[in-house]
C-alpha cells in the first residue's frame, strides 16, 4: 500500500515536472541486466516514448509479443535548491510490476500494472547535477498476479503469456513520470464525505500529514469565492446554498489544505470536489436522493501506436462522442485508468464504476485457452493473488475515493463463484475492503454467464449486481436469437421470482462487428445484426424496472491476443478502434439522448 497517492500539483511550495518523452530501453531476455551494470546504465538501447506500451512500435514479432524484463532509462538534472525537501519520482503505472533505480541504486520495486506508485530518491539523487533513472520492468503474466495468466516457455526459448482474459497484454511505461518535489513536512492523503440538509450541504474533511502542525482547509466556489473554513487536521465545512454535483451536471468546489506555521504556508494541496451523495435504495442508485439509470459503456484504454497507453487526445474524443450518444457512465473495465480520466469524468457528470484488473479468475478462460478445468479458488495461487488484489483495491479506492464521478468500486470480473471455494475468498475480500471508502460506496464486481442466480455462490456480497450476458453472441446466435431472448427473460423473471432488493446494471452485452459489412436480411458480424442484438437487450431491459442500468460492451474495437475468435482483436466496439461510428452508435445516440436520467 502506498503512503501518498495524491496527484502531483504545482504550487507555491510543491514542484511537478514530467520526464515524458524518449527514453532508452532494451530487452533483456536472458535476463543479464542486474549482473551486467544495466541498473546504472543500459549498454545498448533503441529510443522508446513515454508514456506509452511499447509492443506496437516494433515490426519484428519477437519484439511486439516480448515477454519478460525490459529495462527504460531516462537522464535528468535535478536543481541544487532541492536539496532539503522530500523528492520523488511518481510512475503513474508501468505494467505490470517495476523495479526503480538512480544512479545504480535500488530504490524500491512495485506491483501492479495500472496503479501509480512513488519512488522516494531524496537521498539517492546528486543535486545541482544530472542524475540517471533505471526501470527494470516485466510484463509476465501468473495465477498469483493481477491480472490472471500463465507464461509458458516454447521449444525455442522464448517466453509467451496466455492472458485469461480479453484485452492485449500490452507494456511499459504506459502513464506518465513525474520528478516531484516536496516540504518535508506536508499532507499525504484527506477524506471528503458529504449531507445535505435542505438547500445547505455539509462536507466532512479529514487531513493525514507529516507533521504536527494544525491544518486550515478552505472549500471555494466554482467562480473562486470563499464558501466556508475551518481549522483542523478534521472537520466540517458547512455550505449554504450548495450546488450539488449531479449526473450530467457536474459543479466543482476547490478545497485547498494548508498547513502553516504561524504566517508562513508549510504545505499547501488543492483539488476539486463535488458535493453529492451516493445511496443504494432498494433496487435504485440514488445521487442525491434522486434515481439514476446508467447510460454508457465498457472502455479499455487502447489505441492504436500507443497501445495502453494513456493518451488526452484519445480520452478527449472518447468523452466527446460518449456525450454525444447520451451516455452518462461507464466502467474502468479491467483496470483502474490514468487519474487524467477521473478528473474528466468529475467536469464531465459521468459516472463511474472503478474495477481493479482481477481479471482471469476463472479456469473456465483458461480452458478456453487451454487451461486446468478446476476451481479457480481452489488453487496454490490463491494465497499470494489475494494479498496482492487486497493491496491494488486498497491503493485503487485511496487513490481515487475523492472523486465524485466515483460511485462504484467493482471488485473483480466474471470470476469463477459457482464453487464453494470461491465463498471464503469473497468472504474475506468483502470484509477486508468494508472500511476503505470513507464514503462507503457501493462494492460490487461482474456476474458472467454462467453465474446466474441459481448458480452463484456468493450473491450475497455485491451491493449492486452487475450482470455480463452474451445471448445472440456467444450462444443463441444469428437466426436462434430469439431463444436467446427468450432465454435472458426467464433469468430475469427468475430475478424478479426471488425479490431481490439491489439493482441490477448490465456491464457487458454485445456482438462482434466488422464495420462497413452490411447484409440485408442480417447476418452475424453485420453491423445490422450488432443492432438487432443491443435492440434484443433493449427491449428486456425496457421490461423490467430493477434493471438499472446498460453498458454496452464495448465503446470501441480493442486489441486483444491472436486467436481463431478474434479478427485483429474484439469487434464489439459501437465505435470502430479509430473510433468512427458503426451503426450500432446511431442506435444509441436515438435511445440514449430519449431516456431520461431517472428512467
Ligand atoms: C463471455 C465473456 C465475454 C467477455 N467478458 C470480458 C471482456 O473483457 C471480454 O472482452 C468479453 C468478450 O469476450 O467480448
Amino acid at each position: 500500500m502506498e503512503q501518498s497517492l495524491l496527484y502531483p500539483v504545482v504550487n507555491a511550495v510543491r514542484t511537478d515536472q514530467k520526464l515524458d518523452g524518449l527514453w532508452r530501453f532494451s530487452f533483456d531476455a536472458v535476463g543479464v541486466g542486474p549482473q551486467e551494470g544495466w541498473a546504472k546504465h543500459l549498454p545498448k538501447a533503441v529510443d522508446m516514448p513515454v508514456p506509452a506500451s511499447f509492443n506496437d512500435f516494433f515490426t519484428d514479432k519477437d519484439a511486439r509479443e516480448y515477454t519478460g524484463d525490459f529495462w527504460y532509462e531516462k537522464k535528468f538534472f535535478v536543481p541544487a535548491d532541492y536539496q532539503g525537501r522530500f523528492v520523488g519520482l511518481r510512475f503513474d503505472a508501468v505494467t505490470h510490476r517495476a523495479t526503480i533505480y538512480v544512479d545504480g541504486v535500488k530504490i524500491r520495486s512495485h506491483e501492479g500494472g495500472f496503479l501509480p506508485f512513488v519512488a522516494d530518491v531524496t537521498d539517492a539523487l546528486h543535486y545541482g547535477e544530472e542524475n540517471t533513472v533505471v526501470v527494470q520492468g516485466n510484463n509476465e503474466l501468473s495465477r498469483e498476479a493481477l491480472p490472471a495468466g500463465d507464461t509458458i516457455t516454447l521449444k525455442n526459448g522464448k517466453k509467451m503469456v496466455r492472458p485469461f482474459f480479453d484485452f492485449y497484454n500490452y507494456s511499459g511505461i504506459n502513464r506518465s513520470v513525474h520528478l516531484i518535489t516536496l516540504p518535508v513536512e506536508r499532507i499525504t492523503d484527506y477524506t471528503t464525505d458529504f449531507t445535505l440538509a435542505g438547500a445547505d450541504a455539509d462536507v466532512h474533511y479529514t487531513v493525514t500529514t507529516t507533521g504536527d502542525h494544525d491544518v486550515v482547509a478552505v472549500l471555494r466556489d466554482a467562480d473562486g469565492q470563499v464558501v466556508a473554513e475551518n481549522t483542523g487536521k478534521q472537520g466540517t465545512l458547512h455550505v449554504t446554498d450548495a450546488h450539488l454535483w449531479n449526473v450530467r451536471a457536474a459543479y466543482l468546489y476547490t478545497l485547498t489544505l494548508r498547513i502553516t506555521n504561524d504566517t508562513t504556508i508549510v504545505d499547501e494541496y488543492s483539488a476539486e470536489i463535488g458535493i453529492r451523495t451516493i445511496k443504494i435504495v432498494g433496487t435504485e442508485i440514488q445521487v442525491n436522493g434522486q434515481s439514476v439509470y446508467l447510460k454508457g459503456f465498457g472502455r479499455h484504454e487502447d489505441s492504436p501506436f500507443a497501445g495502453r497507453a494513456f493518451d488526452l487526445n484519445v480520452e478527449k474524443k472518447d468523452f466527446s462522442l460518449m456525450q454525444w450518444s447520451g451516455a452518462n457512465s461507464f466502467r474502468t473495465s479491467h483496470y483502474p485508468y490514468d487519474e487524467q480520466v477521473y478528473q474528466m469524468a468529475d467536469r464531465e457528470g459521468f459516472l463511474v464504476i472503478d474495477e481493479v484488473p482481477a481479471v482471469g479468475f476463472k479456469m473456465a478462460a483458461a480452458s478456453f485457452l487451454g487451461g486446468l478445468n478446476q476451481s479457480f479458488f481452489k488453487g496454490p495461487w490463491i494465497k499470494p493473488l489475494h494479498a496482492k488484489h487486497l493491496d491494488q483495491i486498497t491503493d485503487m479506492i485511496k487513490r481515487d475515493k475523492n472523486h465524485p464521478s466515483v460511485f462504484a468500486w467493482s471488485l473483480l470480473n466474471e470470476p469463477d463463484t459457482v464453487t464453494e471455494e470461491s465463498v471464503p475468498y469473497f468472504k474475506q475480500i468483502f470484509a477486508e475492503t468494508k472500511d476503505l471508502d470513507p464514503q462507503s460506496r457501493p462494492r460490487t464486481f461482474s456476474l458472467s454467464e454462467d453465474d446466474t442466480i441459481e448458480t452463484s455462490k456468493d450473491l450475497d456480497f455485491p451491493d449492486i449486481y452487475l450482470l455480463n450476458r452474451y445471448p445472440g453472441w456467444y450462444h443463441y446466435a444469428g437466426y436462434q436469437i430469439s431463444d436467446g431472448e427468450a432465454g435472458l427473460r426467464e433469468e430475469m423473471d427468475k430475478w424478479a421470482a426471488s425479490g431481490i432488493n439491489k439493482p441490477i446494471v448490465f456491464t457487458e452485452f454485445g456482438a462482434d462487428t466488422e464495420a462497413g459489412l452490411h447484409k440485408l436480411p442480417s447476418v452475424m458480424w453485420s453491423e445490422e445484426y450488432q443492432v438487432e442484438v443491443l435492440e434484443m437487450f433493449s427491449r428486456i431491459f425496457d421490461s423490467y424496472p430493477f434493471i438499472k442500468g446498460e453498458q454496452v460492451w464495448n465503446f470501441a474495437d480493442f486489441q486483444t491476443v491472436e486467436g481463431n475468435m478474434r479478427v485483429n482483436g474484439n469487434k464489439k466496439g459501437i465505435f470502430t478502434r479509430d473510433r468512427q461510428p458503426k451503426a450500432a452508435a446511431f442506435f444509441y445516440h436515438k435511445r440514449w439522448t430519449n431516456i431520461p436520467l431517472d428512467y
